[in-house]
């Protein structure tokens, strides 16, 4: 079926039924599927040569855009609530306000920066941020068969969309629902739109009534992509869901992880920085293998 589904960086807790799944994603096509996917650590690589990657936010706190004393406070931010984020330990309630905290944290610094919008482009270029392997045949193959992608991210927007872009894949398949900054008229940044988006609040249902909205709820089979046991909601306005299949990459803390993971996901990629596989079932489900 999916040979790959035998790698060694694959588990499964329930092998026949992703299989089921895989087959009844299959006989019902291409014009049927959506792919909702996260974006940072899950489309973007987690480590390359030993080193972190960056997320959309490091790529402009790592960058020449923010000053020595606010890069400080932005890695304290880092190192005090990035641990909580993953701690499988602590319950969601507990989370909660505290990644509201940080993020609130972190963008009130940024745009104690004045960030210009015109200059996003060149930091995006000159930082470490990269798609995991196997990117490009990822999203051409969704656009050639007109697979909706909704990039559901809790990072930011507007770096979001430069990677994809200076990428070449920002194809008209691909939405993107995360925070987006707000610049003045002279294009310095002085806020962040709408409702604030952190690990543990993506729903899709945010959605409803929206144009988006509308093209989506006539595909009933999802394969969802995540890194986090926060990205599992992201699905949850989907109507009338026939099949979801949840690939979930397992980058960090790996031993405390796996289990809640396995029993999460129906696939988990452990320590895999590239898309081969979400590619191998995508390319099985529409037909091209
Ligand atoms: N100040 C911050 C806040 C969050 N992060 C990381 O960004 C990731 C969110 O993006 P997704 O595309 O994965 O939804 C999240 O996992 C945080 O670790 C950050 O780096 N800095």
């Amino acid at each position: 079926m999916v040979p790959e589904l035998n790698n060694p960086s694959v588990w499964m807790r329930n092998r026949t039924r992703v299989q089921e799944i895989i087959e009844s994603m299959r006989r019902a096509g291409p014009s049927t599927i959506q792919v909702i996917s996260d974006f940072d650590m899950t489309l973007t690589r987690f480590a390359y040569n030993g080193k972190r990657c960056p997320t959309c936010h490091n790529i402009l706190d790592n960058s020449k855009l923010i000053n020595e004393e606010c890069k400080i406070k932005l890695a304290e931010l880092l190192d005090r609530y990035y641990p909580i984020e993953i701690d499988v330990s602590r319950p969601m309630e507990e989370k909660l306000p505290l990644m509201v905290e940080w993020w609130t944290k972190a963008h009130d610094l940024l745009i104690e920066q004045k960030i210009q919008k015109d200059r996003l482009a060149v930091v995006v270029r000159e930082s470490d941020a990269m798609l995991r392997d196997g990117y490009k045949l990822f999203f051409d193959h969704l656009q050639e068969k007109g697979v909706p992608l909704l990039i559901f991210s809790a990072g930011i927007g507007d770096v979001l969309e430069e990677v994809i872009q200076q990428a070449g894949v920002f194809h008209p398949n691909v939405k993107v629902i995360s925070n987006y900054m707000d610049f003045d008229e002279t294009g310095t940044l002085q806020a962040f739109k709408g409702e604030l988006i952190h690990t543990y609040n993506k729903r899709e249902g945010a959605l409803l009534n929206t144009e988006l909205f509308q093209e989506l709820r006539t595909r009933p089979n999802v394969l969802l992509l995540g890194d986090s046991l926060g990205d599992l909601t992201m699905a949850d306005g989907v109507h009338s869901m026939e099949n979801i299949l949840k690939i979930g990459f397992l980058n960090d803390k790996v031993e405390e992880c796996k289990e809640p993971y396995l029993s999460a996901y129906d696939i988990v990629l452990e320590k895999d920085e590239t898309l081969d596989i979400p590619n191998a079932i995508l390319l099985y489900i529409t037909g091209q293998q």
